[in-house]
């Protein structure tokens, strides 16, 4: 295939992406009201992912922390692939596997949200991190891809990219995790106006 065919052919599954964020409008509307609802009741954002996916779990709590649009107050987020001194000792010491799920019990509570990015749903780290939040009373929320991986039967609202390509589902998450920083500032737009 020439590159420029290629190009086209990636192009195309972002139709395809298209159609399936279309369909989970309703569902991003849901996670933004229990985000909303966290953040007022003094909770917070809680990303956590692999590769890519800590890529953005980190750009995402920047969104969040510093500033999307809007000027306004921080909102309360971490991502848990930052620290290494966290992330090496713990790999080190116990298991990779569990890496996410003990900073989840050292830093979240039941008003917070366990956003874990994973385009297969089969990252266990991922996945205990959910289990863990779900012990808490946190809210457990799956950005994933495929047929949903394991991660659909563990956290409490999954939002499926029904696509089988890593990157594309990837750049979807990212589409909703702005979604997510619009709809805070455009909340407070609204209120601004009134
Ligand atoms: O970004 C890419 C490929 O686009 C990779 O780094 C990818 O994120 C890694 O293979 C991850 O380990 C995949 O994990 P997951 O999305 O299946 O949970």
């Amino acid at each position: 295939m020439s590159f420029q065919a290629h190009y086209l052919s990636s192009l195309k599954r972002h139709q395809a992406i298209f159609e399936t964020l279309d369909k989970h409008a309703q569902d991003l509307v849901t996670l933004y009201q229990r985000c909303a609802e966290s953040v007022q009741n003094g909770g917070k954002l809680i990303f956590c992912g692999n590769g890519g996916s800590a890529a953005d779990s980190q750009h995402l709590a920047a969104e969040f922390m510093v500033r999307y649009k809007a000027e306004r107050a921080p909102i309360r987020a971490i991502a848990l692939t930052t620290d290494t001194s966290i992330l090496t000792a713990h790999s080190n010491d116990y298991s990779f596997d569990s890496v996410f799920a003990r900073q989840v019990q050292g830093l979240a509570d039941a008003k917070d949200i366990v956003i874990g990015l994973s385009t297969s749903g089969n990252s266990p780290n991922v996945n205990l991190a959910l289990k863990a939040a779900n012990k808490l009373g946190a809210y457990s929320v799956a950005f994933t891809g495929r047929d949903g991986g394991e991660v659909k039967d563990i956290a409490a609202q999954s939002i499926i990219i029904s696509c089988d390509e890593t990157a594309r589902i990837q750049e979807a998450h990212l589409f909703m995790g702005h979604w997510l920083c619009e709809a805070f500032d455009h909340t407070l737009e609204q209120k601004a106006s009134h």
